[in-house]
Order: structure tokens, then C-alpha cells, then sequence
């Protein structure tokens, strides 16, 4: 390809709204402009990047044994109503009405699609099991997109969907996705992991995400530094470390704590260790109202409240429903005197609290000497606050750090919820009909484009792996006035874009301007015809490393063909 005639046009300044080194780059290399809040175009040379990631997901997936096929991006509202899931979801689902006035959904994600065209054409046992997948553009109207392509409302997604007789069947066809993931993210170059997730609205068992490490990721990945245990920081579990305290219990006071709301402000206060507070917050579990309560330096995960509640909706309570529910505003609340009909959950650490503090359900007061069981009953101890740096591994092994990371991948267990509410079933052997078990499984391959940006940069550009490069080699000749260095430069290009992809820069540039632009693209080789092309002689120098070669152009495609291990 000739430079002169490429669309994509540099930037020498960071654009200022663009705060992330991905979104940086990729605008500054010319691979991406924004149309929108959200929506972005791909320019020829990121488009040839995205081509790159599509085609070894598409190479993975076949390997697995999937098949592609492409579904629609206008979905009828009436498969969403056929799972329930057309008032479930507000803002964020982008529906849109025909001239007929029919309504339809953009596709955020396409589980009632392929699920209404399974139940018409799988009703055997023989077809089964199978996996298909598309590549195909998403919509969700995101409130904050940004880290532009790393949140967008429009992106490019994998999303793939298997069928099996049974859950067995489908932990085969799970493992198979989940091995083609970790062979996707290792040939794109990127340091990930894999990590036990949460299945939010999906319902549904077993899920893991797929993190790219990167300071800028928006989850946070809770690991063992001595073993393979990692998990998203959501969902992951904390063991009870129930510690028998010798401590005598004291008698119940009331204290006056004028305005000493916070956990900091009470501790300080009353000369105690957050550890011996009670944190107690209001919530409403699909309307009804629980009392969490957690030790005073542990913070609540209310993802867990809803699994240990089985309920859909958790949120907390508002300072007007503490007052009229408990008598009292945020940060005076507490579990002691509450009324029955209020559950109250407790997190197992606040078991091995003796002589605790917590709010005294009355303005400006505290109870000290509070010890659970003697003062106030929960209905159970369980797992109910976000696990800690330091914290004991789950596994018993190590203990837990903290990553942060970017999702590129999410596979789920959905199991039949699906298949029963859209009724999608297949006869089994005795002819009895059999709800499909079904897997799903995403891969944001936009997403992945800038996460391998995140990972793979450096202060001049981008420095893209072999794998994924818009181009194999950058030829640039220093001065094209100089007969000798126009005359191999053309004549390298001629040859050498026979067996590699070569951007020949044809711009009647000035070297410096030449050079910033080839670093800013991140080309893995670059070429360059100087001085020394009277002699044959060329620079060869690769993207991720210093050092320069001389080297003839003889030399040259054995050079190339190592430097790119292809
Ligand atoms: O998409 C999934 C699950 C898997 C992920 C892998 C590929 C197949 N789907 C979860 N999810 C996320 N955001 C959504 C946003 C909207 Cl607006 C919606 F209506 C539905 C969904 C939704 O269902
Ligand atoms: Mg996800």
C-alpha cells in the first residue's frame, strides 16, 4: 500500500478528552475518529486490525467445532417479550420503531434471536450438540461511554451460543469455548486471566470472564499469589474466619455521639478499632426491606446480598425509609431493638465481634458493649462483604491480591432459561421432549483491538504484535530526491509485498515527520532506504526493540521472515 494515497491521518497532540493511552493512540495513529458519543468509525488502518483479531477468533472457533452464521441487528420486541426480558432492561436496550409502528430492539446481544431460530430447526437429540456464533456489531446505549472503543454504544462482538441435550453436554461444549478463548487471547499477545465472574441478570451457574491486566481496567481481579484461584473482586467468596475472642462481654450502654456519622468519625470518637463497629445499612431486596450488617472496615457486596436472597433487584434503602423503618437517619442505625419484620443479615466476621458499637436506631446515639446473639439476632451469618487485599486465598493458599482488568471475554452456563421461557426443546431418545441446554459466549473484538493497544505501547506509538499488525513491514526511503534510494526503495516494495504486507511511505515528508509516524503505527518492522542504498544497503529495525541492522537486500526476506516468526 502507498502512504500518499492511505487514509490515516496522524495527530501530533493528544486529543484532550481522550484519557486513556489506548484511545490516545488509536486517534493519534489514525485508527479510529468518533461520530458520536459512543460511536466511532474505523479507518482503513484500524479496520485491518480489526479484520486481523476477527480472523483468528474465527480461526479459534472453527477449531472448536462452532459454526458461523450472521443474525440480524433489528430484533422484533416480541422475542424479547417471549423471554421476559423487554421490561427488564431500561435505557441502556435501543429500540426502535418501523414504519408500521412495530417495535424492535438494536441487539445488544442475541440470546432470543438464535434461540427462536434453534427451536424451529433442532428438535432431535441427534442434532445435538451444537455450537454456533456470529461476528456482528452491537448496540447499548451505555450512560457513560468512554475510553473510546473500550466503552462504546456500537462494537464489534463474538457472541456464540451452544446447544446440548444436557448439562453435561454443555460443560463439554463450555471447556471447548473456554480453551478456544485462552488460545484467541494468547495469540493476540495479551496478558490475560481468566476469572470466576458473576452472572448478573444473565441467571445461570458458572461464568468466567476473560481480563486483560491493565491499571486502566474498569474490574477489579481478586487473585491468589500462590495459586491459580482468581476471581472477579464481585463475586469473590470469602471464607469464615470465625476467631473466638477471650474478651469478658460488658453490659449494654447508650452513648451520645453528636453528629459522628461515619465509621471513622464513631472509631475516632469513642477511642475504638473500626473492626469493632457494626456497619449496618438498610436494603431493599425486591422490596423488602433487609438489615445488612458488616464489621466496621469491611464494605458490603451487595451482588452477594442478592445470591444469598435469590432476589433480582438490592438496592439501598434511601435516609427517609431508615427514619420511618428504623427511627433514625444513615449512620445511627443499627440492629439492636429492630422490629421483626425486618430480616437482618450479618456477615459472618461480625459474629467475633465482643463488646462492639453500632448505631442506637435514635439520632446523635451509639450502644457500646453491643455483642451479637446477647443483643440482637440475626436470621443467618453468611458471605456478604467484598474480599480484601490480605485476605486468606479462598483455596487455603496464599493470600489475595488485587488487578486491575479489562473484559474482553465472558462465557456463561445459562443452562435452559432460555429454552423454557421460548420453549426450544428437542425429542429425546424416547421421544419425550427435552429442554435445550444452552451455553453463551462473548468476546468484545473492538474491545480486544484497544486492549492489546493498552498492553502493547510505548511513549512514541503503538507497538502491535506480529499477529495483529495492520501491516508486516513499514518501508521508508530517507530521501526520495536521491535517485539510488528511490530506486531500491521501489523496487524493494515491488518485491517484497509479494509475501509480505508492506506500507510503502511514498510522501514527499521530511525524514523526522517519516519517522514519528511509523512509531506512532506500530508496524513490528520498519525499513529504511538511506545512505547506503547504492550498495544495497538497508536499515532494519523492529518495533519492540532498539537496536538497528544493516543489512542487505538480499538478506532481506530471510531477515523479515525471522524478525516477524512467520
Ligand atoms: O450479553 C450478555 C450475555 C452474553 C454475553 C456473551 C454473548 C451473548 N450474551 C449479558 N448482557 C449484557 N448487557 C446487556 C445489555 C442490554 Cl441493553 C440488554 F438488553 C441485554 C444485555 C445482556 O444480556
Ligand atoms: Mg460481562
Amino acid at each position: 500500500m502507498k502512504q500518499s494515497t492511505f487514509l490515516s491521518p496522524t495527530l501530533r497532540d493528544v486529543p484532550s478528552d481522550a484519557e486513556v493511552k489506548s484511545h490516545q493512540l488509536m486517534l493519534r495513529a489514525g485508527l479510529i475518529r468518533q461520530s458520536a458519543a459512543g460511536v466511532y468509525s474505523f479507518l482503513p488502518l484500524g479496520l485491518k486490525v480489526l479484520k486481523k483479531v476477527e480472523n483468528i477468533i474465527r480461526e479459534e472457533m472453527d477449531l472448536s467445532g462452532a459454526q458461523e452464521l450472521l443474525m440480524p441487528a433489528i430484533q422484533p420486541a416480541e422475542l424479547w417479550q417471549e423471554s421476559g426480558r423487554w421490561d427488564l432492561y431500561g435505557p441502556e436496550l435501543m429500540r426502535v420503531h418501523d414504519r408500521h409502528n412495530r417495535e424492535f430492539a438494536l441487539g445488544p446481544t442475541h440470546e432470543e434471536v438464535i434461540t427462536s431460530l434453534i427451536r424451529d430447526d433442532i428438535n432431535s437429540y441427534k442434532r445435538l450438540p451444537m455450537t454456533l456464533y456470529q461476528i456482528q456489531s452491537k448496540f447499548r446505549d451505555e450512560r457513560r461511554p468512554r475510553f473510546g472503543i473500550l466503552r462504546s454504544r456500537e462494537f464489534l462482538m463474538k457472541d456464540a451460543y451452544s446447544f446440548d441435550r444436557d448439562y453435561e453436554g454443555l460443560n463439554e461444549s463450555y471447556r471447548k469455548m473456554y480453551e478456544a478463548y485462552s488460545s484467541v487471547f494468547t495469540r493476540c499477545g495479551l496478558d490475560f486471566r481468566a476469572v470466576v465472574a458473576d452472572s448478573g441478570a444473565m441467571g445461570g451457574k458458572d461464568t468466567h470472564e476473560f481480563m486483560v491486566l491493565s491499571e486502566i481496567g474498569e474490574d477489579t481481579i481478586a487473585y491468589s499469589n500462590e495459586s491459580s484461584f482468581a476471581a472477579n473482586v464481585e463475586i469473590a467468596p470469602v471464607q469464615p474466619d470465625y476467631e473466638k475472642s477471650n474478651e469478658a462481654p460488658l453490659a449494654l450502654e447508650k452513648t451520645e455521639t453528636p453528629g459522628q456519622k461515619t465509621i471513622e468519625d464513631v472509631a475516632a470518637f469513642l477511642h475504638k478499632d473500626a473492626k469493632k463497629l457494626i456497619k449496618s445499612m438498610l436494603f431493599h431486596a425486591d422490596g423488602e426491606p433487609v438489615l445488612v450488617l458488616v464489621r466496621g472496615d469491611h464494605e458490603v457486596n451487595d451482588i452477594k446480598i442478592k445470591h444469598v436472597l435469590d432476589a433480582r433487584m438490592v438496592e439501598l434503602a434511601g435516609e427517609n425509609e431508615s427514619a420511618s423503618l428504623l427511627g433514625s437517619v444513615t449512620g445511627f442505625i443499627g440492629p439492636v431493638g429492630v422490629p421483626d419484620h425486618i430480616t437482618v443479615l450479618a456477615d459472618h466476621a461480625v459474629r467475633s465481634i465482643v463488646n462492639g458499637v453500632c448505631g442506637a436506631n435514635e439520632k446523635d446515639y451509639h450502644l457500646v458493649n453491643v455483642n451479637p446473639d446477647r443483643d440482637f439476632s440475626v436470621k443467618s451469618y453468611e458471605d456478604l462483604r467484598l474480599i480484601q487485599e490480605g485476605d486468606p486465598s479462598p483455596d487455603g493458599k496464599g493470600t489475595i491480591e488485587f488487578k486491575q482488568g479489562i473484559e474482553v471475554g465472558h462465557v456463561f452456563k445459562l443452562g435452559t432459561r432460555y429454552s423454557e421461557s421460548m420453549k426450544a426443546s428437542y425429542l429425546d431418545e424416547n421421544g419425550k421432549a427435552q429442554p435445550i441446554v444452552m451455553g453463551s459466549y462473548g468476546i468484545g473484538v473492538s474491545r480486544t483491538v484497544a486492549a492489546i493497544v493498552e498492553q502493547h505501547h510505548d511513549d512514541n506509538g503503538i507497538i502491535w504484535p506480529a499477529a495483529v499488525a495492520p501491516f508486516d513491514v513499514h518501508l521508508i526511503p530517507v530521501n526520495l530526491k536521491q535517485d539510488d534510494q528511490k530506486e531500491v526503495a521501489e523496487e524493494l516494495y515491488a518485491e517484497l509485498r509479494r509475501s509480505f504486507d508492506v506500507l510503502y511511505d511514498d510522501r514527499a515528508e521530511r525524514p523526522g515527520v517519516k519517522f514519528k509516524d511509523s512509531d506512532l503505527y506500530g508496524i513490528p518492522v520498519r525499513i529504511t532506504v538511506g545512505k547506503r542504498a547504492g550498495e544495497g544497503i538497508v536499515e532494519v529495525k523492529p518495533r519492540n526493540r532498539e537496536e538497528k541492522m544493516e543489512v542487505h537486500k538480499d538478506e532481506l526476506a530471510d531477515t523479515l521472515k525471522q524478525l516477524l516468526n512467520v
